[in-house]
C-alpha cells in the first residue's frame, strides 16, 4: 500500500471517528429539561368526557393536577368526573370540575373557559384540545353539512378554544409555564380514503397549530400536536358503524392503541419537549416524512425515519391504490359500512 493511500485511509478514520462522534450523542441523548409538572396546574381538557381526553385527564389528576373537563353531554361529564375525582392523588386538595359547552360555537367556547377560571379560582395553565371525531364516508355520498360538520366538530372546536386559551395565557403571570396542546390525527398528515373531509379538518388544526407554535413565542407559551392512529374509544366505536368497509381495510396498516396507551405517549412526548408527537413507528416515519419546516425531534433519527417513510409509504400506497382500483372494478366504487 502506498503512502498516500494510507493517509487517505487516515483521514477517512479520522473523518468518519468525528462524525461518529457528533452524532451518536444527537442520536440517542434524551433531552434533560422537564418542565411539564402538571402537579398543582389547572388543566383544561375539551371532550374529556370520554376517549383520550378522559384517560389524559385521570392521568393528570394522578399527578396532582386540577382538572377542568369539557364536553356537550352532562350525563357523560357527570360520571367522568367521578372518575377523575377517585384519580386523584389527593382528594382534598385538587378540584375536578366540569363545563358543558358545545364548542362548534365561539362564544360558548370563550365563555366555558372564563367560568372554569371562575369556579377553579385559578387561570388555565395547560390546555388539551381533544374534543373532535371523524363521520368517515365516501365524499361522493356524504351531504354538504357532512362537509360543514368535520370543520365543525374537528377544526372549530380547537380553533375557538386555543384563541380563548390564548387570550387567558398572555394575561397570566407566567405565559412562559403554559402550553397548548392540539390533537390532530395520522390523517392530519396524510388523506385516506372515506377521510376526506375529516383529513381537511385535521390538516387546518395542523396549519393553525404550526402557525401558533411559531407566533407564540413572542411570549413563552409552548404548543405541542398530536398525531396518533387509531385509537380504540367510544368515538372510535361509533364512527365504525357507518365507515366504508375499504376504510377499514386500508385502516389495518396501523395497528391502533388504547386511550390511556394515547394519552401515555401524549405526556411522554411534551415531557420530552416534542412539538409534533407519534405514537408508534408508522407515526413517527409520516410525521418525519411530511415534517416541513418544524422542529425535529431528534434530528438524525428523523432523518432515518423520513429516509425509511420514503421508500415504506412509497410501497404502502402503491398497494393501497391496487385496493381502490380493484374496488372500482368490482363496481363497489360504493362500498357500504360495516366489515
Ligand atoms: N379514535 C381514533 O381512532 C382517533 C381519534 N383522534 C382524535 O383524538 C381526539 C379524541 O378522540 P377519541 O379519543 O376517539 O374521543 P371520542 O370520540 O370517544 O370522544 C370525543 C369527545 O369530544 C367531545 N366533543 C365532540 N364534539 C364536541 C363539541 N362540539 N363540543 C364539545 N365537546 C365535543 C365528546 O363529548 P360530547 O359528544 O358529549 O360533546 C367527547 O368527550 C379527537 O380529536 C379525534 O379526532 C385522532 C386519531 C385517531
Ligand atoms: C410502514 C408504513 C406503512 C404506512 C401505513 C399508513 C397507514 C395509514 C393508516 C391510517 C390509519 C388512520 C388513523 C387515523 C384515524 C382517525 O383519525 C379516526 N379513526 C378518527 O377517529
Amino acid at each position: 500500500m502506498s503512502s498516500s493511500n494510507n493517509h487517505t485511509l487516515v483521514l477517512t478514520i479520522l473523518v468518519a471517528s468525528c462524525l461518529l462522534l457528533v452524532l451518536t450523542p444527537m442520536l440517542f441523548k434524551k433531552r434533560t429539561k422537564w418542565s411539564f409538572n402538571p402537579e398543582n396546574k389547572h388543566v383544561y381538557i375539551t371532550g374529556g368526557s370520554q376517549g383520550t381526553g378522559l384517560a389524559l385527564a385521570k392521568r393528570l389528576a394522578a399527578q396532582g393536577a386540577h382538572v377542568t373537563i369539557v364536553a356537550r353531554t352532562v350525563a357523560k361529564l357527570e360520571t367522568a368526573q367521578t372518575e377523575i375525582t377517585a384519580a386523584c392523588r389527593s382528594r382534598d386538595q385538587q378540584k375536578v370540575q366540569y363545563q358543558s359547552a358545545n364548542l362548534c360555537n365561539a362564544e360558548e367556547s370563550a365563555r366555558a373557559l372564563r367560568d372554569a377560571e371562575q369556579l377553579m379560582g385559578k387561570m388555565v395553565d395547560y390546555v388539551f384540545l381533544c374534543a373532535g371525531g371523524a363521520k368517515p364516508v365516501m365524499f361522493s355520498e356524504g351531504t354538504a353539512e357532512d362537509l360543514k360538520g368535520e370543520i365543525e366538530t374537528d377544526y372549530y372546536t380547537a380553533a375557538f378554544t386555543a384563541h380563548a386559551a390564548v387570550k387567558s395565557f398572555r394575561t397570566h403571570p407566567t405565559p412562559s409555564s403554559c402550553r397548548l396542546v392540539f390533537v390532530s390525527s395520522i390523517c392530519g398528515l396524510m388523506g385516506l380514503t372515506g377521510y376526506a373531509s375529516y383529513a381537511a379538518a385535521k390538516f387546518a388544526v395542523r396549519g393553525l397549530a404550526e402557525s401558533l407554535r411559531m407566533e407564540l413565542l413572542l411570549y413563552g407559551i409552548r404548543v405541542h400536536i398530536f398525531f396518533p392512529g387509531t385509537i380504540y374509544s367510544p368515538g372510535y366505536d361509533e364512527e365504525n358503524k357507518t365507515k366504508p368497509a375499504v376504510t377499514k381495510l386500508l385502516e389495518e396498516a396501523d395497528e391502533g392503541v388504547t386511550p390511556d396507551k394515547a394519552a401515555e405517549l401524549l405526556v411522554r412526548g411534551i415531557e420530552r419537549e416534542e412539538y409534533a408527537i407519534a405514537c408508534d413507528l408508522t407515526g413517527n416515519l409520516i410525521r418525519s416524512l411530511t415534517k416541513g419546516a418544524v422542529p425535529a425531534n431528534r434530528t438524525v433519527l428523523d432523518a432515518v425515519y423520513a429516509s425509511i417513510g420514503w421508500v415504506a409509504l412509497s410501497i404502502w400506497r402503491r398497494n393501497a391504490d391496487k385496493i381502490m382500483v380493484a374496488e372500482r372494478h368490482r363496481g363497489s366504487g360504493a362500498a357500504a359500512a360495516s366489515s
